[in-house]
């Protein structure tokens, strides 16, 4: 191991702390390198796994550190490399490769998705450091034993034939290792006096599932501010690895995917940065995917509540747990493109019910506007299971035994409907899994023969769901009404409703053909543009892919 990226392994708390700072070149320099400010306030940028993910990308990225050094201290929070997109980027590799050593066969399975992951971060390394010879080298070793470490742990799991989560959780941290190794180096290829932290041993004290409370993220919150200020000393930018850990009952099943957001946050709360900024492909967050719809609006400003709503339901913006962190420690979330850095992005900051309605609002918006909803959202991949009760018990008897199949299952239901012999629920499943004949997943194979003992169970495949979320429908009436004349009117069967649970959100479940008609029905008839809302930029547009084209063969409607 060289003195570049890891020459102070700081074991007790699990960083690793850089001493001699490269130049340009990937010469060893005294001086020359650009350092941050420590008289400055802390900025916390976390760039998601798109953002970093090839060398263009990291290269973007060190641009924007660069222009940031005179105004802030950044300290990065990067995730794992996605070249293309997050389904098939380096997490979702790791979980493959994971689950792979767990089934018979030879190695070669899990070993050349290993193989995959190292080519890929090799590539992006030698690409982005073309002129720095000394750091390529460094770093290309350093890939190749996290890797061959990688392989070995895979082996081990192999072997003794069983995966805990912590396990899991090891092998997806190798995800953020590297891509955060890759990023030290190249702003050290770009003169900019960067350090690896490593937060993957972040946590010192044992915690209890129970205790994944309030308590646990301040202790968290805390303990990464000490972390990155020791590693960073008196001016180098600290690249920290979204990755943190050991987190009770791990990090991937007790968070979830996303979880760079919360640690980007939990550093901001550490370090009493002036702000956190999730660093994305689009200008911020738009009235619906502007891949999918083209008159998408840029929203200046959306509630916490809004925001976690819409990632629940497919429009992954921001992880939900990350805003009670940052809101209650009075540090604003703002939401930027890294291939537009000048635009201004979202905001997400909480408001005044009060305000909202003063009459000053009320009169620069129609009071109509009012009741509308702030944006659009689809959640695709939905399977609805019905099961129609067998009459062997009363229905408080026959929903609770579901729900115990669901819990001993760990399933996850993402909208339910009941009457007292019905149950209609949606869930999500991952559609790389094998489907059998009915299009239900292997995994919930156990669970619908479980519910076939308490009736009749259907299967309804390949299905989304459609959520109108806004702040605004909260005490309004008719809202519903309207947005399910747009859905007829369109054409669109909507197969199951769902209002209530929360305030702030109408979903309803449509069959996946539909999903693009309906989206931008409801989008262009129903959501009335806000004020200062901007349209969808066609390059960022463009950059995400055309957008999906409205397919024929919409089902009659019968709202
Ligand atoms: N309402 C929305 N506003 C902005 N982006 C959205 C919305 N709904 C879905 N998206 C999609 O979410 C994706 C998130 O950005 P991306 O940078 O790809 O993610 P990550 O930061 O996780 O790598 C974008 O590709 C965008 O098309
Ligand atoms: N790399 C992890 C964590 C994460 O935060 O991802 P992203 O920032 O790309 O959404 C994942 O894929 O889930």
């Amino acid at each position: 191991m060289t003195n570049m990226l890891h020459n102070n392994a700081a074991a007790s708390n699990g960083a690793t702390i850089n001493g001699t700072r490269p130049a340009a070149n990937g010469m060893m320099a005294t001086n020359g390198a650009q350092s941050a400010s420590s008289a400055l306030p802390w900025v916390a940028m976390k760039f998601g796994g798109t953002s970093v993910g090839t060398a263009e990308r990291l290269l973007a990225v060190s641009d924007i550190v660069r222009s940031q050094l005179e105004h802030c201290r950044p300290v990065l929070v990067c995730s794992a490399m996605s070249s293309v997109k997050k389904a098939s980027g380096t997490t979702s590799l790791l979980l493959r490769a994971a689950e792979q050593a767990l089934h018979a066969g030879g190695e070669s399975t899990f070993l050349s998705i290993v193989d995959q992951i190292s080519a890929n971060h090799l590539q992006a390394a030698r690409e982005a450091l073309p002129n720095s010879p000394d750091l390529l080298a460094t770093i290309q070793s350093e890939i190749q034993s996290e890797c061959q470490k990688l392989g070995q742990f895979l082996r081990a799991i192999r072997i003794i034939d069983e995966i805990s989560p912590k396990s899991r959780d090891i092998i997806v941290s190798t995800g953020e290792k590297l891509s955060c190794m890759v990023m030290t180096a190249v702003l050290q290829s770009r003169g900019i006096d960067a350090v690896f932290v490593n937060a993957d041993r972040v946590i010192e004290q044992e915690f209890n599932e129970s205790e994944l409370n309030q308590d646990f993220y301040d202790y968290v919150a805390r303990r990464l501010g000490e972390v990155v200020r020791d590693a960073a000393g008196r001016d180098a930018v600290p690249v920290v690895t979204g990755f943190i850990g050991p987190v009770p009952g791990s990090l991937i099943q007790a968070v979830g995917r996303g979880y760079t957001d919360l640690t980007a946050a939990l550093v901001a709360v550490g370090l009493h940065a002036q702000e956190v900024q999730i660093w994305k492909e689009v200008d911020g967050i738009f009235t619906a995917d502007p891949r999918k719809v083209p008159s998408a609006r840029l929203l200046p400003s959306i509630t916490p509540d809004e925001a976690a709503e819409l990632t629940y339901y497919g429009s992954e913006v921001i992880h939900p747990f990350t805003m009670d962190q940052v809101i209650r420690a009075g540090v604003p979330i703002r939401i930027k493109n890294t291939f537009n850095p000048s635009g201004a992005g979202t905001i997400i900051a909480p408001v005044d019910d009060a305000n909202e309605c003063s009459e000053s609002l009320i009169s620069r918006r129609s009071f109509e506007d009012l009741k509308l909803p702030t944006a659009v959202t689809i959640k695709d991949s939905i399977i609805v299971l019905n099961i129609r009760s067998n009459r062997k018990s009363n229905s408080h008897g026959f929903l609770s035994k579901i729900f115990t199949i669901l819990d001993r299952h760990g399933v996850i239901v993402d909208l339910i409907t009941t009457s007292e012999i019905h149950v209609s629920m949606a869930l999500a499943i991952d559609e790389s899994e094998d489907l059998n004949e009915l299009g239900v997943p292997k995994s919930l194979n156990y669970v619908v023969t479980e519910f076939g003992k308490l009736g009749t169970v259907s299967v309804l495949p390949r299905q989304v769901i459609l959520s109108a979320v806004g702040r605004h429908m909260k005490h309004m009436v008719g809202t519903a009404s309207k947005m399910f004349n747009v859905m007829a009117t369109a054409g669109v069967n909507i197969e199951m409703i769902s209002q209530g649970a929360s305030e702030i959100n109408i979903s309803c479940v449509i069959a996946q053909e539909s999903a693009i008609v309906a989206l931008r029905a409801v989008h262009d008839r129903f959501i009335t543009l806000l004020d200062g809302a901007a349209p969808a930029d066609p390059a960022v547009v463009a950059v995400k892919g055309a957008a999906s084209p409205a397919r024929n063969g919409v089902a009659a409607g019968k709202v």
